[in-house]
């Protein structure tokens, strides 16, 4: 090298290495000079990087220099060169520098370095400290006013910024309110609509699967409520999309399952009949919800327990109302309804009786507990479950055998007087099960038919339910006349599908998915409270006083009349004698079918007239007769039928049967007809009263019981408001024939009461033709020849066409006789009148009519 600070440097180097530092060369050898006072020997690695940066800059500087510098500047003074270059060389590293060599440092290193003396390079040294800290000074004020300047500017900034965030923040949280608030109207508008179709709402549930490595047939569980199964032994097929009112995947917690049953719940509270069942194949998590993981409420509750805890939070939170809860709980098992609170539950098979006490309980010999807490309510359950059947099949450990029914009931009465009562129905229905997949045999093959066969029954009624169909066939097993009231009544209902996740139960999970689509098109109509205000109360009461007031106080004025109008029937009964009762019989069927018209010959005019009392052939050739309009008749238990043949409403041609213990007909005064009417009959106004028949099986002679026994009738009909004037004879029988049934089911145990009141005394021999004619209609043999001309003995003539418009009277007639074949109502051609699985429509019912005419 020649450049002659490389030799200096080596010269140094070679130095610092020997150790023997030659005098000339001890003011070069800063290195060694400050060997034992420098910071980095103190190990501090800040200071050594400035040391080796301030000798490579100064290496540096040299090298970039040589060619100026005069190499004997270098020999004689080599201070000069440091002083000279220092200056220059500083730049970027005088920062440091001067943290490294502060004036007292580099006063001490002078003095160490023997530079003391050299006043003029001391001050040189100072001044330019001082420059330099000017200069640093002056840049830092300036500096600090940029960012000064900046920081204001920043801080305006930052204000503009915070007060257009709140302004978006308030924006976005208005448009957050308004949404929520716009879900929740949809969300409610969308419940009104359900709750006003009363549609069966349909929660589905899937199970996590219980080996991990299972396949799933889940595809997809949407945020809409919808569940997307592929059949994953065929990957290639179609999926399949179902959407329901919630779906809950896997994951789901018990607690977010009852959040969403909840409103349901609580409902209960507020009147309204309730109901819930859990539907879904063996092993799909029916028993862990409603019941919880054990069955046993160990932990984890399922939804009844949280259900009746949610009910006894409501009843302490409203002060002013009083509640009253009890519980039963009954399973179905093989078909039998058995008590699951009673200690013996094997002797404890419970009959289904029509529901009494508005509907909500039709098992009145099962066991029912008051309960005060929560406690109370574990305490029972656990009984329950532990008298439940359950036991292992190749599905589930621990499978439930029978469908159980937990019914909560509530009576509430606040402070007004206002009551309430409601049921709460939670329903664990037993899982449908392919019996060569489940293993059953023995015991367990008989249960699993006994829970496939009613759950089909469930799912005929679902179906005639989703079809509207008129006749729905509730009675085909107990399961389904057990839930009547909550499929077909004013109840809220909803229903969890529950699905298992495997591959191998894709057909199961299809077969549930459906049945649950289909349940939830069910429109039940509106459900409504069972509320009744203490002034409806009162003023219903009221108003049966008034009535049973009116219906004396009537009947003793009109009574003084009943000797004159005696000698009227005697007068009528003899006309009746001198008609012939062929043409008589024509003319109430006539009447019936709303084209009423008297017979072609002069009656006396007597009061009794415009009613147009008729008797039935029976009672005529009796050879009693009328005088005066009224009949005298033998004293006869009998019945009063009156009949409404309403021509304008087909629909209102009902039967109308006021069952009377004994009413003798020649007692009735001529208005009778308008003070029953008065009294709370509902007739209609339209029908002319010659062809409103009243037909009375009627006793003759004078009786005295007669007036008591014709207030007990007022007072009866106006007890019963009329309510069940409406059904004609025609319908009723052609309800006795099919067994239909109305979805009311008040009208359709009324009806039965009705007609088993009806038949009490005198079986209708009516009867006998419906056997035939089911049976016929089942096995399609027709008649024999013997029981044929028997019939058409019996009956006359009549044309087919006539047959659904027979008159009340005829039908009436035909309690007391054996009905003409011909007067059996006959179902109408195209009519939907559909049959239950148990009665099969006949087949080709026209033609064989004909062929039996
Ligand atoms: N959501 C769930 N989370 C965790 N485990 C579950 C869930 N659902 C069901 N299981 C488990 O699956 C098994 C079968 O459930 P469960 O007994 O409730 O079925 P089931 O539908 O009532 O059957 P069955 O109709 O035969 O009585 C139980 O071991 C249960 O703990």
């Amino acid at each position: 090298m020649k450049s002659p600070l490389a030799v200096r440097t080596s010269q140094i180097q070679s130095d610092n290495v020997a150790l023997r530092p030659s005098p000339s060369q001890k003011h070069l050898v800063l290195t060694q000079a400050d060997a034992d006072t420098l910071p980095f020997q103190n190990g501090d690695p800040k200071t050594k990087e400035a040391v080796d940066q301030f000798q490579k800059a100064l290496v540096d500087c040299m090298l970039s220099y040589k060619e100026n510098f005069d190499q004997d500047i270098l020999k004689k003074d080599p201070k000069k060169l440091i002083g000279a270059i220092l200056p220059s060389q500083l730049g970027k590293q005088q920062f440091k520098l001067l943290q490294l060599f502060s004036p007292e440092k580099l006063t001490l290193k002078n003095e160490r370095m023997g530079l003391v003396g050299h006043s003029d390079l001391q001050i040189e040294n100072k001044q330019w400290l001082l420059q330099t800290h000017e200069t640093k000074l002056l840049e830092l004020k300036k500096m600090f006013q940029d960012v000064q300047v900046n920081f204001r500017s920043l801080q305006t900034q930052f204000q503009d910024d915070i007060t257009k965030l709140g302004k978006n923040i308030q924006e976005i949280s208005k448009a957050a309110l308004g949404y929520n608030q716009a879900v929740k109207e949809s969300r409610n508008l969308y419940n009104m609509l359900q709750e006003l179709r009363g549609n069966i709402r349909v929660f589905c549930r899937i199970r996590p699967p219980l080996h991990l490595e299972s396949i799933s047939s889940i595809e997809h569980v949407g945020n809409d409520s919808s569940v997307m199964v592929c059949d994953p032994v065929k990957p290639q097929s179609t999926r399949k999309i179902f959407q329901f009112n919630k779906v809950f995947g896997p994951t789901t917690t018990q607690d977010e399952v009852y959040n969403e049953t909840q409103p349901l719940i609580r409902s209960v509270m507020d009147g309204y009949n309730v109901c819930i069942f859990a539907y879904g194949q063996t092993g799909s998590g029916k028993t862990h919800t409603t019941c919880g993981p054990s069955g046993g409420l160990l932990k984890d509750f399922g939804i009844n327990y949280m259900a009746l805890n949610d009910l006894f939070n409501i009843s302490t939170s409203r002060e002013d109302v009083k509640y009253d809860i009890r519980v039963q709980m009954v399973e179905i098992y093989n078909e039998q309804v058995r008590d699951l609170l009673s200690e013996d539950t094997s002797s404890t098979k419970l009959d289904i009786r029509t529901p009494s006490n508005n509907g909500l309980l039709n098992l009145p010999h099962a066991k029912i507990c008051q309960v005060q807490s929560p406690s109370d309510v574990i305490d029972l359950m656990q009984l329950g479950e532990k008298h439940r059947a359950s036991s292992s099949t190749a599905m589930n450990h621990r499978s439930s055998r029978s469908h159980s029914i937990l019914t909560v009931l509530v009576n509430g009465k606040d402070i007004a007087g206002n009551v309430s009562c409601s049921s709460l129905h939670l329903v664990d229905l037993a899982g449908s099960e392919r019996v060569d997949r489940s293993e059953a045999t023995g015991e367990r093959l008989k249960e699993a038919q006994h829970i496939n066969k009613s759950l089909s029954c469930l799912g005929d009624v679902i179906s005639a339910l989703a079809q509207k169909n008129s006749h729905i066939p509730y009675r085909n097993s107990k399961l389904t006349q057990l839930l009547k009231s909550s499929l077909g009544g004013n109840a809220k209902t909803l229903m969890f599908a529950h699905i298992s996740p495997e591959a191998e139960s894709y057909a199961e999970i299809l077969g549930t998915l459906k049945f649950a689509q289909r349940a939830s098109t069910v429109e039940l109509g509106t459900a409504h409270a069972n509320k009744e205000s203490s002034e409806i109360r009162e003023l219903k009461e009221q108003v049966d006083t008034l009535k049973k007031a009116l219906a004396s106080k009537e009947f003793e004025k009109t009574s003084p009349k009943l000797t004159e109008n005696a000698i009227a029937t005697e007068r009528t009964k003899q006309v009746l004698n001198c008609t012939p009762p062929r043409s008589r019989r024509l003319s109430l069927e006539n009447a019936c079918s709303g084209k009423a018209r008297m017979p072609e010959r002069k009656i006396p005019k007597s009061p009794i007239s415009t009613m147009s009392f008729t008797r039935d052939r029976s009672i005529t050739h009796d050879k009693e007769c009328i005088t005066d309009g009224f009949y005298h008749a033998k004293p006869h238990k009998s019945l009063i039928q009156m009949s409404m043949p309403s021509t304008e409403d087909p629909v209102r041609d009902e039967k109308i049967i006021c069952t009377v213990d004994t009413v003798e007909f020649c007692q009735l005064p001529p208005d009778a007809y308008d003070r029953l009417k008065q009294s709370g009959l509902n007739i209609p106004e339209g029908t002319p009263h010659r062809s409103r028949n009243m037909c009375t099986e009627a006793s003759g002679g004078d009786n005295p019981s007669s007036t008591a026994k014709l207030e007990k009738l007022m007072t009866s009909t106006a007890a019963k408001k009329g309510a069940h004037l409406r059904k004609s004879i025609q319908s009723g029988i052609g309800r006795l024939i099919h067994g239909t049934e109305r979805r009311n089911p008040q009208n359709s145990a009324q009806g039965t009461k009705i007609m088993t009141n009806t038949c009490h005394d005198i079986a209708p021999p009516v009867t006998a033709d419906i056997r035939l004619r089911r049976r016929q209609s089942l096995t399609g043999i027709p008649p024999t020849a013997s029981t044929m001309s028997r019939r058409s003995s019996l009956g006359g003539r009549l044309d087919i066409s006539t047959r659904n418009t027979q008159t009340t009277s005829a039908c009436a007639a035909s309690m007391h006789k054996p009905l003409p074949f011909s007067w059996i109502p006959w179902p109408k051609q195209g009519s939907n009148d559909k049959r239950g699985v148990k009665t099969p429509p006949p087949v080709n019912s026209t033609a064989k009519a004909k062929r039996w005419v």
